[in-house]
């Protein structure tokens, strides 16, 4: 049965949900309260480099299946609504609930009788419970259908989940089981639980995976000091399928929109529910420190110091976003980390494929080759398969020092050796890396294969910012 779905929210979460029930048949309007947004989805421009998400936009828009405004009153005829709104952390850690509690409020009295309120952003245990209050009515049905899709593959998590998970008081509603329809042309599995169990499914997921990601950080910590490689051990991990080989490799730290703050919110609720999560809190802890310790690493392999100013020492960045896929900048690590460098005084230029922001005290260009003019290091902060085949003579040639710090242990050693790059990557044995890793334990040895090669400088240059090279790139960044 086709139903009339209405949306509130029209980011990552809500155009997905948009697109794709308007896709399978289903009558959907999307409204949001950014109306430029709303003006370039009506003429189906999407702001996401989502793949597959523009053509799906297009195509809803062509049926006329999918429709988008900025006005609540788009949404009143619909026989379900889904609430895809921003639950971003409050000062405190617990999740804001203004955008939500706003909408509903707006919206409560214009809902027909019988229309299904659906929760699909993420929100603290309870709120399903509480949604009549916010609604001003207590005659709609309301389920919990927290989300799991990723962003870089939001339309495909979306088709082909690992599982939908719905959520009601009771589980068998008549409510539940109309959206459990919605999802049968995904196959996937539906585990329908109480709406309590269904809010903190998803808390319990995302702590999951930062628990997991700052487990394998500290394992890489681990191994650089043991003479380990973080990669093997955690292939060899992976084999277990009671691990499983997901969310084990290391980087700057987990980031994005989702992780941290989801990470905050569960802790924040196991506070008030008076269960002490250590085992979280530390991850979140592992997390900072580990951005921190990519900051020292690029310190070191930049002046050859772990400590210390700086000024004017020039450190190119490859990839400002959270992860690779994605042009999102959100809490991402690769931003934290620049900002750090910027702020004990160095002269960060970045390059990211899907970046056009701006940057704090950075410059950002769109050439990744003008990341290396004159830097003292390189840093890898993004995963991003293309670093792989950049020139890196040519980089090496426009480098002050050849060396790179690839914090995502994306670089292949190979093509570094041959183009004259020293590497230093995370949780990996000084034997596997070169010389300069040893300099980054050992800060003392500095930089043995740089002094090696004449026409370098053996320790790093301050070079002043020129004015000449700015360059501007597309959105006016400068
Ligand atoms: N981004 C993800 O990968 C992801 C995945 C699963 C769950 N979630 C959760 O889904 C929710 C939405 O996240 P998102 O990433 O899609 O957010 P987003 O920031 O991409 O999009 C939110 C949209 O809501 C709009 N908005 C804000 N207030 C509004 C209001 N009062 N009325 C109408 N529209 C309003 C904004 O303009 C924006 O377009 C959050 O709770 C998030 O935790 C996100
Ligand atoms: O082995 C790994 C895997 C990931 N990360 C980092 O972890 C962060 C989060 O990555 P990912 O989970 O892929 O990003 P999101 O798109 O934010 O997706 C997460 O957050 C969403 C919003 O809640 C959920 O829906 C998804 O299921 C959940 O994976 C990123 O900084 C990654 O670089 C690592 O450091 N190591």
């Amino acid at each position: 049965m086709a139903e009339r779905i209405g949306v509130l929210g029209a980011g990552y979460v809500g155009l997905t949900t948009a697109a794709c029930f308007a896709a399978m048949g289903h009558q959907v309007s999307a409204v949001d309260i950014d109306r430029a947004k709303v003006s370039r989805l009506r003429a189906g421009k999407v702001d996401l480099a989502e793949p597959g998400l523009a053509e799906l936009v297009a195509e809803g828009l062509r049926e006329r299946t999918l429709a988008f405004s900025g006005d609540f009153a788009a949404v009143a005829g619909s026989t379900m609504v889904f609430l895809c709104l921003p639950t971003p952390p409050g000062e405190d850690g617990t999740p804001d609930l203004r955008a939500l509690r706003s909408a509903l409020g707006d919206l409560g009295r214009a809902l027909a009788p019988g229309t299904v309120v659906v929760t699909k952003s993420t929100v603290p245990v309870g709120t399903a419970q509480r949604i009549p209050e916010y609604l001003g009515r207590a005659d709609l049905p309301v389920v919990s259908n927290p989300e799991f899709l990723r962003e870089g593959r939001v339309v495909d998590d979306f088709r082909c989940p690992d599982r939908v998970v719905i959520g009601a008081d009771p589980p068998d509603s008549p409510a539940a089981d109309r959206v459990a329809r919605l999802y049968r042309p995904t196959k996937a599995r539906v585990v329908r639980t109480s709406s309590a169990s269904a809010e903190l499914a998803k808390y319990a997921s995302n702590g999951f995976l930062a628990v997991k990601a700052s487990y394998a950080n500290t394992l890489a910590e681990l191994c650089e000091q043991c003479g380990a490689d973080v990669r093997d051990v955690s292939g060899v991990m992976g084999l277990d399928p009671r691990i499983g080989p997901h969310f084990l490799a290391p980087g700057p730290g987990w980031g994005g929109s989702c992780l941290p703050k989801d990470a905050s919110a569960l802790l924040r609720a196991a506070d008030s529910a008076g269960v002490e999560f250590g085992l979280l809190r530390d991850a979140v802890r592992v997390n900072a420190r580990q951005r921190t310790r990519m900051v020292r690493a690029i310190r070191t392999a930049a002046t050859g110091r772990r400590d210390g100013s700086l000024d004017g020492v020039r450190i190119g960045v490859l990839g400002l976003a959270f992860k690779a896929g994605t042009g999102d900048v959100r809490d991402s690590p690769a931003v934290a980390v620049a900002a750090e460098l910027v702020r004990h005084g160095a002269e960060v230029t970045a390059y990211d494929p899907a970046v056009q922001s701006e940057m704090d005290g950075g410059i950002v260009v769109d050439d990744p080759y003008l990341v290396a003019k004159d830097a003292a290091a390189l840093a890898v902060l993004t995963e991003w398969p293309e670093f792989r085949d950049l020139d890196w003579r040519r980089l090496a040639e426009a480098a002050g020092r050849p060396v790179v710090v690839d914090t995502r242990n994306v670089l292949d050693p190979t093509v570094l050796a041959e183009a004259g790059f020293a590497r230093i990557g995370v949780g990996i044995p000084m034997e596997v890396s070169d010389a300069c890793s040893r300099s980054w334990l050992h800060p003392q040895a500095v930089a043995g294969p740089l002094q090696q090669r004449p026409d370098r400088p053996a320790a790093a240059r301050s070079v002043r910012r020129k004015e000449g090279d700015r360059r501007t790139g597309p959105g006016g960044r400068p």
